[in-house]
């Protein structure tokens, strides 16, 4: 760059000021980036040797695997599993594992032992979530995902009954009928073509959204397409922020221009509900149970009490905690039935014996074995792999005494695919599920073992409607179609906030052709 300083125009000034902007910003940035990593080692040193008893970890950053999935080169977070092993008994976990420094310093310890996990989730006073979750702060403010303490614990009693049964049967249109809609988009596509169509994961995440937003806003005034399209221009970035915040909290104020976008973004989609509040409030329709199109905006103004924003915070966090985690469900369900034909069928002919139409509510418990076949694709497979808790009190698994101040990441995975617990885990098995039926029952060694939604006072509040919409969703593809992996299979875990299949690509054919 040229420094040297010439006046004679204005524009000559303006040009020298802007390039002096951009070294001494570039400076600002790597002072924060030295001053954050001196911080961080010098952490990082001085606890060391509270920590000797653990054993020595392999590679110098294992968990930068698990966020990178490239094919032919690394596993994801299949090879992340891998390297706890426990070298002497390969189908088991090792329970303690050192998994490093984050990037503020602190020791992240892999826990995979049941008893140890159970005692965590039970206790979020003594082992509250860890600071990785404020970084969703910035997206859904403080919702249920995100608060602590007294504010929690107000809003988890008052949302409790938001899932139960009578709201849960006046959603299900809202999953039936996207459901179908997708379902009438493959036929369309299916027959301009003699071999079928194909079906990725942004075809079930698109529709999952859909869904999630129907069901929080459908009775909105502000059109409900802006919203998915301004969601799914958002949804990627609490990685973003999530890699901002590892990097140290001096990084989450750098102004990054795509940042800004979707910060305005979000922003203009807290105005736009806020104005829909006040609206139903103004119409007086803040109690509509029992009205037909009510949805989830309508029963969080039904609570009482519950300041606007708050409200705002609460139907944000729905959409982020209930629409990627539910299409890598369905996503993953569907690449498992490619892989087992025979399962597929199974699915097949439990569908086809509820008369060939869409499944009502109250149908909903005689999918049992596709509710099997979900189980056993979250146990393979759990789509939330591991959370993580910050430990405010010492923690003593199998001897070793974790201080205060670590973080933990209660590994699920680990757990639901340790031979300890699991008769042959790595076989894909959903009749594993189906209790009493002879030769079959493979009742689990330790109650504890099995954790997709996680356990404990915080556990999924959506549990129920995610298993609804994934039964909705299978149902209505599989009753007119048969899908089957679309060439080689390159399917890969790849962590994001979620465990996505990445690579899908399944074919769909119609099941009459
Ligand atoms: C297959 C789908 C789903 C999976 C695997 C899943 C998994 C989980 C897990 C593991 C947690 C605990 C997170 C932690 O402690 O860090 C959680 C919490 C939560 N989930 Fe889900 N979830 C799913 C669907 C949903 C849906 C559909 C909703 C809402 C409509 C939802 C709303 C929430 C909320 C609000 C929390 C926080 C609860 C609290 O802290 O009190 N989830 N989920």
């Amino acid at each position: 760059m040229d420094f040297s300083l010439k006046t004679d125009t204005a524009g000559d000034i303006l040009w020298t000021t802007a390039k002096c902007a951009v070294v001494i910003g570039a400076g600002s940035v790597s002072a924060c980036v030295v001053g954050q990593c001196v911080c961080s080692v010098t952490r990082y040193l001085m606890r060391n040797r509270e920590y000797k008893d653990l054993a020595p970890r392999k590679g110098v950053m294992p968990f930068v695997r698990a966020f990178a999935a490239r094919e032919g080169k690394d596993k994801g977070l299949d090879g992340l599993l891998e390297d706890w092993r426990d070298p002497e008994h390969p189908d088991q976990f090792l329970e303690v594992v050192d998994v490093g420094p984050d990037f503020e310093g602190r020791r992240v310890v892999g826990v995979n032992q049941p008893a140890a996990i159970a005692e965590v989730l039970a206790d979020p006073d003594k082992y509250p979530k860890s600071p990785f979750y404020e970084t969703l702060v910035e997206m859904v403010g403080h919702g249920l995902v995100t608060s602590s303490g007294a504010l929690w614990q107000r809003q988890r009693k008052l949302l409790t009954p938001l899932f139960h049964f009578s709201t849960l049967k006046a959603v299900h249109k809202f999953m039936t009928r996207n459901a179908d809609r997708l379902v009438q988009q493959l036929q369309d596509k299916a027959a301009k073509s003699t071999d079928g169509t194909t079906i990725g994961k942004h075809d079930i995440s698109a529709l999952t959204l859909r869904v999630m937003c129907d069901a929080a806003f459908a009775r909105c005034e502000f059109d409900v397409d802006w919203l998915v399209w301004a969601w799914e221009k958002v949804n990627g970035y609490p990685m973003f922020w999530m890699g901002r915040h590892l990097l140290g909290h001096a990084w989450m104020y750098v102004p990054l221009p795509s940042g800004l976008g979707v910060q305005i973004l979000v922003k203009r989609m807290r105005r736009r509900i806020i104005n829909e509040i006040a609206r139903r409030r103004a119409a007086g329709s803040v109690d509509v149970r029992g009205e037909e199109a009510k949805d989830l905006l309508d029963e969080l103004l039904a609570v009482g009490n519950m300041p606007d924003k708050q409200i705002v915070d609460e139907a944000l966090t729905f959409l982020v905690a209930g629409h990627e985690t539910t299409s890598n469900l369905v996503s993953w369900t569907l690449y498992f039935l490619s892989k087992h034909p025979d399962v597929q069928g199974k699915v097949q002919s439990e569908i086809d014996d509820l008369g060939g139409r869409p499944i009502t509510f109250d149908e909903l418990p005689k999918l049992e074995y596709l509710r099997c076949v979900l189980k056993e694709v979250m146990r393979v497979r759990p789509i939330v792999p591991f959370v993580d808790r910050l430990l405010k009190e010492p923690l003593t698994v199998n001897g070793i005494t974790l201080p205060k101040g670590t973080i933990v990441w209660l590994n699920f995975m680990a757990v639901q695919n340790d031979a300890r617990y699991w008769p042959a885990p790595s076989v894909f098995r959903p009749e594993r599920w189906m209790e009493g039926t002879e030769g079959t029952s493979q009742p689990m060694a330790h109650s504890d073992a099995f954790l997709p939604f996680s356990a404990g006072p915080r556990n999924c509040i959506g549990q129920k409607f995610a298993m609804q919409e994934a039964q909705v969703i299978i149902s209505s593809l599989l009753r007119s179609f048969s899908v089957s992996l679309d060439g080689k299979d390159r399917v890969m875990p790849l962590l994001s906030l979620t465990v996505a299949p990445a690579n899908l690509a399944l074919r769909v054919t119609k099941r009459d052709a």
